[in-house]
């Protein structure tokens, strides 16, 4: 793991003692960690290299109380400011969150917490910018729109030849498209018509955008497929807001019909249609495709022994962890209950079999935590296979499932190789 590109967390405590565990823990989801006891190093650190996030323990310094540290940090922070108390009023809450505030974590805290919480708080940090589909005859309509989205943040894509519109879908997978109505090769109804023929766009949204005002012309061309009407010429701050709410609300029912509610990650049948997909372009351009599944051990005992909200803590800090591992969003989903399929595109079997024992190794130090029981750790076993001339998707899970059952039967917390 390159430590340079790990985002780093600074913390604020009266002494330094016990962060070692934490520190640790926080490396294996690839955050860097320092810890601060005395005012001054505090800030001359936020001064010259402000971290990702600062956690601020509501003891403060060793020298400085949080009360005083806390505006002066918050102000030099460009990041979020977790705050760790014991129960606070809402009255001190806001006081603090007036103070720069950003976040609040119970004590005593666990890493786990910390890190679910880091998590989402860098989601938010690096937003996807939206995927805009321009398809309009006119150079110059074009450019305006595609300006003033590009503008605005998102990444907007312009194609002159509606023919071409299913290509970029494909290639640029937008989260809307802006149409226009009258083109010389076909109308945009017409082409909004062919894409909602394909049952993977069906749900995309299309914005018809043109000069027509004649609000029949516009109903029929909703009910050819399209969602929404532009008028032309509107203002660029309408522009944007319209296309925001509309690529938003599309994300957000992806999101729901395409990922796992517990974990993000892809859910069974659309992690399958990735891996059919990419066994496909494999094929197609003679690359290397690896493929795992990752099965937690002895999994019912810890649903017995440290009850079921507690396995569903152990299924998300693997999820997290092999997300985090892989890098790409879209190979890694959730096979089933406490399995999980990863896809390893462009890896030779001992490369992905290499990177796979080391996910596996991290997973393994994990501390997880159980109230009734205290800390304990578990252990995943794994399968991997190579993609071979001919195979198909179903071929390559089964080869992987096999290598699976025999890392699980020579003992477990291992992986193994498809012959
Ligand atoms: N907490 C929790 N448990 C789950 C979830 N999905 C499946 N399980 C449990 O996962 C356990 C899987 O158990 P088994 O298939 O017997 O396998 P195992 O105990 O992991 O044993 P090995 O795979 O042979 O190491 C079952 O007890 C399921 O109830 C989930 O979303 N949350």
């Amino acid at each position: 793991m390159n430590s340079s590109v790990m985002p780093m967390v600074y913390f604020v405590a009266p002494n330094a003692e016990h962060f070692d565990d934490i520190q640790a823990q926080l490396r294996l989801f690839s955050f860097d960690c320092q810890v601060f006891t005395r005012n001054s190093a505090i800030l001359a650190a936020m001064h010259t290299t402000p971290p990702f996030a600062v956690v601020i323990d509501e003891q403060g310094l060793s020298d400085v109380s949080a009360k005083m540290c806390v505006p002066l940090i918050s102000k030099l922070s460009k990041g979020p400011v977790i705050f760790l108390s014991n129960a606070h009023t809402i009255a001190e809450q806001i006081d603090l969150m007036r103070d720069g505030v950003t976040d609040f974590l119970p004590k005593p805290f666990n890493s786990q917490q910390l890190i679910d919480r880091l998590d989402s708080l860098q989601e938010l940090a690096r937003p996807d910018p939206y995927r805009v589909l321009v398809v309009d005859d006119s150079e110059a309509v074009a450019r305006w729109t595609c300006g003033v989205l590009t503008d605005a943040g998102m990444h907007a894509k312009h194609i002159q030849n509606p023919f071409e519109v299913i290509l970029q879908i494909e290639r640029m997978k937008p989260d809307i498209i802006l149409m226009d109505v009258y083109m010389p090769e076909c109308s945009g109804d017409e082409i909004a018509k062919i894409i909602r023929q394909n049952k993977l766009y069906d749900s995309i949204p299309i914005v018809f955008l043109s000069t027509e005002t004649h609000r029949g012309k516009q109903l029929m061309a909703r009910s050819m497929g399209g969602d929404d009407f532009l008028v032309k010429n509107m203002e660029p701050e309408e522009l944007v807001a319209s296309i925001s709410i509309t690529a938003e609300r599309y994300r957000q029912l992806r999101r729901w019909m395409t990922r796992d509610r517990l974990t993000a990650l892809l859910n069974h049948t659309n992690i399958i249609e990735e891996l059919s997909r990419e066994v496909d372009r494999a094929h197609k351009e003679c690359r290397l495709l690896a493929y795992a599944m990752v099965d937690i051990d002895h999994f019912k005992m810890v649903n017995d022994r440290h009850g079921h909200m507690v396995g569903d803590r152990v299924i998300k800090s693997l999820s997290r962890l092999l997300r985090g591992g892989m890098g790409k969003p879209n190979s890694v989903g959730r096979y089933g209950g406490e399995e999980f399929a990863v896809i390893l595109s462009d890896h030779t079997l001992m490369r992905a079999a290499q990177k796979l024992d080391e996910l596996r190794h991290s997973f393994s130090q994990l501390i997880q935590i159980s109230s009734d029981a205290g800390e304990f750790h578990s252990t995943v076993s794994i399968g991997v296979a190579q993609l071979q001339d001919g195979m198909t998707a179903q071929q390559l899970i089964d080869a992987a499932d096999r290598a699976l059952y025999q890392a699980k039967a020579a003992g477990r917390n291992q992986v193994g190789l498809a012959t």
